[in-house]
């Protein structure tokens, strides 16, 4: 096997927006005269999600098209589920493995490492040559084995034997495939059981065993120890360009605290517009019925929890399956959002009451940070920018809002509710580079019952002008805005999602040097400047730019609003309302509700009063 592979070495970036292209040039499709063994076939670039037979080919199918930088495995499974209808569990099953296989790649990686323990003949040992679809194929393979711990290993290793002749290549790959996973131990989870009733310790699930023979001799692979950057990026699984910027950035006990909470799934959350709305209540045996006992709840505790988590608290979490929803009343600690959120916020913890809400209109799937972060700005936010204008003028002023980058249309549709509240008129206009992402939007808007209230429009955030937005809009907004500008300008820019790293497993992967970080500062700095001198109110001298990044890495955040405030005269907004606290806020993944929230970063901006005389 040739060409050695590093998680993220060939990892280049798919542009903000664009889509999987679906087939590459070189693609090959298969025909049925094609031998499924011939190791000199070409394997097309992209396989559509529609060649999944079951939910492991998903999974691994997931794994090799984000390794290949060509989807998302969150998009390429939710396009496998349209199109198979798959059950809950299945879709439960092949996102925790695809997830686990990519997030976890460097550490399976040095696991295969070891598995194979090929020596280089001079008493070292030599690193295996694989290509990346073989990589793929044993990854997804270890993957399973370290977290469907109810899965027997023979169903694993066969079912990689057949992806390693489908896709590795042929017989001679399968026999690989066969012999090294044939070293690992059959059965963790009874070890685990002896282990915890000698000495009352989980220690083994999450970790992946060899069989040593009769001797007895069973133990856990060794990762490499200690806390240096090399062992970190190996056995927490990041790249090392990461590990050092989050060190340099937070300390060493910070860095690990925030890699750690970054390998969790964070939980699914839901928001309903109407506070105090009631999730539907399913019973914990409904619940088990439907996900098809056992399987069902295993999976999801792994989802819900880290590894170490689920290694300590297997029956805790068995528990926690069977309550299917959890009304979150306490935001992160940074956020201290002075009043209640107007809108029910809540953690999913059952596949059927997900399904549930997301047939349902009032229903929208979000994550808890921002929806935080946007409480915190927009506390008191009326009065703060309409401070003169409604002194001024007699009419009842009309809060003007342009969502720049839009898409989905979370924060927007969190921005339309919490700002509805103040007893304002509102006209939020959403807008996004990419068309087709318009029908997302106009999809969610739909879901709250607002698509006649919000205008859409698209257009680049770094050069659309007042006149593109108001030639999208009716003719009344369109003037108003072609006037006077905006209100509030909200840029929830795209950034490296290092604060959302669990979420998005690959993403990890596209930080491997500081390239890809200065390209998006460059273009999150270029929204900003735009905002300011096109889109913010010139006749507003309170107009605010609210800036949001799921990101935790300074030159996105603390860095970049420094620079704003040097080279735009802009300046953070104080919150009078709120001890003069600067409207500035730092989330870090884990600090939230059971360690569970994203991390992200939002700040209020406004120009410097100087620059108004
Ligand atoms: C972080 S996501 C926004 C998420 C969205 N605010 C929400 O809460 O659902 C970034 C979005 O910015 C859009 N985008 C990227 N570059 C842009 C640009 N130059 N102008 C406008 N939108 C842009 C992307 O298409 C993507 O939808």
């Amino acid at each position: 096997f040739t060409g050695q592979h590093h998680p993220g070495n060939r990892r280049g970036r798919r542009p903000e927006g664009k889509r999987p292209s679906g087939k590459q040039p070189e693609d090959t499709p298969r025909t049925s005269t094609q031998s499924s063994d011939a190791s000199h076939r070409t394997i097309p670039r992209f396989i559509p999600p529609s060649r999944a037979r079951s939910s492991r080919e998903a999974a691994y199918l997931a794994v090799l098209a984000a390794d290949r930088d060509q989807a998302f495995i969150a998009d390429y499974l939710a396009d496998w589920s349209l199109r198979k209808r798959p059950s809950s569990s299945e879709i439960g099953l092949a996102t925790l493995v695809a997830n686990v296989a990519c997030r976890e790649a460097a550490s399976l990686d040095f696991a295969i490492e070891a598995l194979a323990g090929a020596k280089d003949g001079r008493g070292g040992r030599r690193s295996v040559k694989l290509k990346g679809r073989q990589r793929a194929v044993l990854r997804t393979a270890l993957a399973q084995y370290k977290y469907c711990t109810r899965m027997p290993l023979y169903a694993i290793v066969n079912h990689a034997v057949e992806l390693a002749k489908e896709y590795g290549g042929g017989i001679a790959f399968a026999s690989f495939t066969n012999a090294l996973l044939r070293k690992l131990h059959p059965d963790p989870t009874s070890l685990d059981k002896k282990a915890s009733e000698a000495d009352n310790t989980r220690v083994h699930q999450g970790e992946i065993f060899v069989h040593r023979g009769a001797d007895g001799d069973i133990r856990p692979l060794p990762m490499p120890e200690g806390n240096s950057e090399k062992a970190l990026a190996t056995r927490l699984s990041y790249p090392p360009f990461l590990v050092k910027t989050l060190v340099q950035e937070f300390g060493k006990s910070h860095a690990i605290s925030i890699m750690k909470a970054s390998n969790t799934f964070p939980p699914v959350m839901a928001r309903s517009r109407i506070p105090e709305a009631k999730a539907p209540k399913l019973s914990g045996e409904a619940i088990e019925d439907k996900e098809e006992k056992g399987m069902g709840t295993e999976v999801h505790s792994a989802l819900d929890l880290s590894p170490e988590m689920a290694a300590s608290s297997l029956s805790d979490s068995l528990k926690r399956g069977k309550a299917s929803w959890e009304t979150v009343e306490s935001l992160p600690m940074a956020l201290h959002a002075p009043s209640p959120l107007p809108y029910t916020l809540g953690v999913v913890h059952s596949d059927v009451l997900l399904q549930l809400l997301t047939q349902n209109d009032g229903w929208y799937i979000t994550n808890g940070t921002p929806a935080g972060l946007l409480a915190r700005l927009a506390q008191g936010a009326a009065k703060r920018v309409l401070a003169d204008s409604a002194a001024e003028a007699s009419r009842d002023p009309v809060l003007q809002v342009l969502d720049v980058c839009a898409a989905p249309g979370g924060k927007g549709l969190a921005v339309w509710d919490i700002l509805q509240v103040q007893g304002r008129r509102v006209s939020l206009v959403m807008n996004d580079v990419n068309e087709a992402k318009k029908a997302r939007i106009a999809e969610n808007l739909a879901r709250f019952g607002l698509s006649q209230e919000v205008q859409l429009t698209v257009g680049d955030g770094a050069s659309l002008s007042k006149k593109d937005v108001a030639n999208q809009t009716d003719s009344f907004v369109g003037s108003v805005i072609e006037q006077n500008g905006f209100d509030i300008v909200v840029l929830d820019v795209p950034c490296s999602n290092a604060g959302v790293l669990g979420r998005r497993p690959e993403a990890r992967w596209r930080l491997k040097d500081g390239v890809f970080l200065k390209e998006l500062e460059t273009t999150q700095f270029s929204l900003l400047k735009h905002a300011e001198e096109e889109l913010l109110s010139k006749t507003n001298r309170h107009a605010e730019i609210w800036y949001l990044t799921c990101s935790v890495l300074w030159g996105e955040d603390e860095g970049m609003i420094e620079k704003a405030c040097k080279e735009l005269g802009l300046e953070v907004v104080v919150d009078a309302e709120n001890e003069g606290r600067p409207l500035r806020m730092k989330v870090l993944p884990g600090e939230g509700l059971k360690g569970a929230f994203d991390g992200g970063f939002g700040c209020a901006l406004r120009r410097k009063a100087s620059s108004h005389m």
